[in-house]
């Protein structure tokens, strides 16, 4: 499956100088979005995961499809204030802007081995914050999964050490 041919490019979106990588084509494509889940379900498999995290918004539209595959729970990583049991926060940087993320305190175990999903590797500053939420829950990342991965970012450099995988690479 040519994934990239279901990807839009909007230049200078949301800002002048980034280059939009705009998955809506993909995922209202039921042969494309199957296809593009199955393939990160086969990269994630030999990892052995648990449990799957991923990040609001995007990172739900992957990983909840990819934890349903596997048979697994999924944990949302939610952006400020919006889960509603105790949290652990962190603040980060995007590519364009920043925040806080949270997640639910009790919502993994001690060495629970957790897949982090979401649809876009860029300056990586989404995942190296969901990394530290794991972590600081005492879980364990086996490995992340992307669908798009921005190489001239460098977002990989930023999660050295962990399993990054990703379908499309720009
Ligand atoms: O590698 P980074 O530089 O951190 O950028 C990648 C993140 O940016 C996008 O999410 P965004 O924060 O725009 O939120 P959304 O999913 O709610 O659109 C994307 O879905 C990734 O999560
Ligand atoms: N260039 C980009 N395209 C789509 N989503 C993004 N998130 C961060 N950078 C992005």
């Amino acid at each position: 499956m040519d994934f990239q041919s279901h990807i839009r490019v909007i230049p200078d979106f949301p800002q002048p100088g980034v280059s939009f990588k705009d998955i809506t084509p993909l995922l209202k494509d039921g042969r494309a979005y199957r296809a593009a889940i199955d393939s990160l379900v086969s990269l994630a498999r030999p990892l052995a995961p648990e449990i799957v995290v991923g990040p609001e918004a995007r990172g739900f539209v992957i990983g909840a499809p990819v934890a349903y595959a596997m048979g697994l729970g999924f944990v949302p990583v939610r952006k400020a204030g919006k889960l509603p049991a105790e949290t652990v926060s962190v603040a980060y940087d995007l590519e364009y802007g920043s925040d806080r993320l949270d997640i639910h305190k009790d919502a993994l175990r001690p060495g629970q081995r957790v897949l982090v999903a979401d649809d876009l590797l860029a300056t990586g500053g989404t995942i190296r914050s969901t990394i530290r939420l794991v972590e600081q829950l005492g879980a364990a990342v086996v490995g992340c999964v992307f669908l798009i991965e921005l190489t001239e970012l460098e977002g990989r450099a930023k999660l050295a050490g962990y399993n990054v995988l990703s379908l499309v690479q720009y």
